[in-house]
């Protein structure tokens, strides 16, 4: 086996019924790397997961994890890897650190139950019933069970849905020191920050086939920086210059007119330069004046409108 790969997608078609769900998707995920699957609502996101995880048997193409197939091999490939369901399922009356004790009975050299707590950073809440702990809480002790076995790949299904700001950052630390212990990371995800800050490599789904994978900065590269401000009143649209190339488009915002320039090519700083220059050598004032470089989100969204052939 490439121990190179730890994960390897070839033609994934998966069906209910007839109802086609993933259209036939290929990627890679590299051993030791985060690789996030991004997708609009039902795009199959957890229907490819559940393939990954040897829940549901192929339909047609390839499935490899550690190069065995995780639904025929269950019994070699479940040891070594970790799943956070979107919907973990506790006793609510056991507490932190017995729902802990009581699947590590069922987990191959596991974890301490302290320091898989700790882990989770639930230590305060070890004593607390399930029951109390709040949402994020208990994703986060969801998390700590996946972690256990100390598996070489983890499957994330959202892990951080519900939960706030502070709660999602802890979170992403626990996942960060995971990947950085050598261990490969599959999420998904609806934050595109998430995938942002956590993620090697990514892919956007849509409607069961992938639109574009790869780094944050594949990804963006060729979605151009954006330019965008006020029109002034006086300044007819024919008026306003090209910047390296591109023309303005013009929205209407809550009674304001926007002029905004999708720019490539020449780049953020020679576009916004000639902007300045052309705005000073006409007097004109630039209000709410905005430069940024493109976004996932500006990718997601575009990706997300775009019709396809289904
Ligand atoms: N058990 C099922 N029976 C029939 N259709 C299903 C079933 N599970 C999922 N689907 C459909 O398959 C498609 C993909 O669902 P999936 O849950 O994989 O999407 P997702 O990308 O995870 O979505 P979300 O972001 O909303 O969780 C959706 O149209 C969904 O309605």
């Amino acid at each position: 086996m490439d121990t190179s790969t730890a994960i390897r997608v070839e033609g994934l078609r998966q069906r209910y019924g007839d109802f086609e769900a993933v259209a036939g998707i290929s990627f890679e995920v590299r051993t030791g790397e985060l690789f996030a699957l991004l997708g609009t609502n039902g795009a199959g996101k957890t229907t490819t997961l559940e393939a990954l995880e040897g829940h549901r048997a192929v339909h047609e193409g390839t499935v490899r994890v550690l190069g065995r197939d995780p639904h025929r091999e269950r019994r070699a490939v479940r040891p070594r890897i970790g799943i956070m369901l979107q919907e973990g399922g506790f006793f609510a009356d056991l507490t932190v650190a017995e729902t802990v004790d009581h699947w590590r009975g069922f987990t191959p050299a596991p974890r301490g139950r302290d320091e898989a707590v700790a882990l989770a950073g639930l230590t305060e809440k070890a004593g607390v019933r399930v029951r109390q702990l709040s949402g994020g809480q208990k994703r986060r002790l969801d998390l700590a069970l996946a972690l256990l076995g100390r598996p070489a790949v983890l499957f994330l299904d959202e892990p951080t849905a519900g939960m706030d700001p502070e709660a999602r950052h802890t979170t992403w630390k626990i996942v960060r020191d995971v990947v950085a212990s050598g261990a490969t990371v599959v999420l998904t995800t609806h934050y595109l920050e998430e995938a942002e800050r956590l993620a090697d490599r990514l892919a956007i789904l849509h409607r069961g086939r992938i639109k574009t994978s790869g780094t944050v900065g594949d990804v963006v590269a060729g979605y151009g920086d954006r330019i965008s401000f006020q029109l002034p009143g006086r300044v007819r649209v024919a008026e306003l210059p090209a910047l390296g190339g591109a023309r303005a488009d013009i929205t209407v915002d809550g009674g304001r007119t926007v002029a905004s320039y999708t720019v490539t090519g020449t780049g953020l700083q020679a576009g916004l330069y000639d902007l300045l220059r052309w705005a000073e050598e006409e007097r004109v004032p630039l209000d709410g004046l905005q430069a940024r470089s493109a976004s996932l989100e500006d990718v997601f969204l575009r990706t997300a409108a775009e019709g396809t052939t289904r």
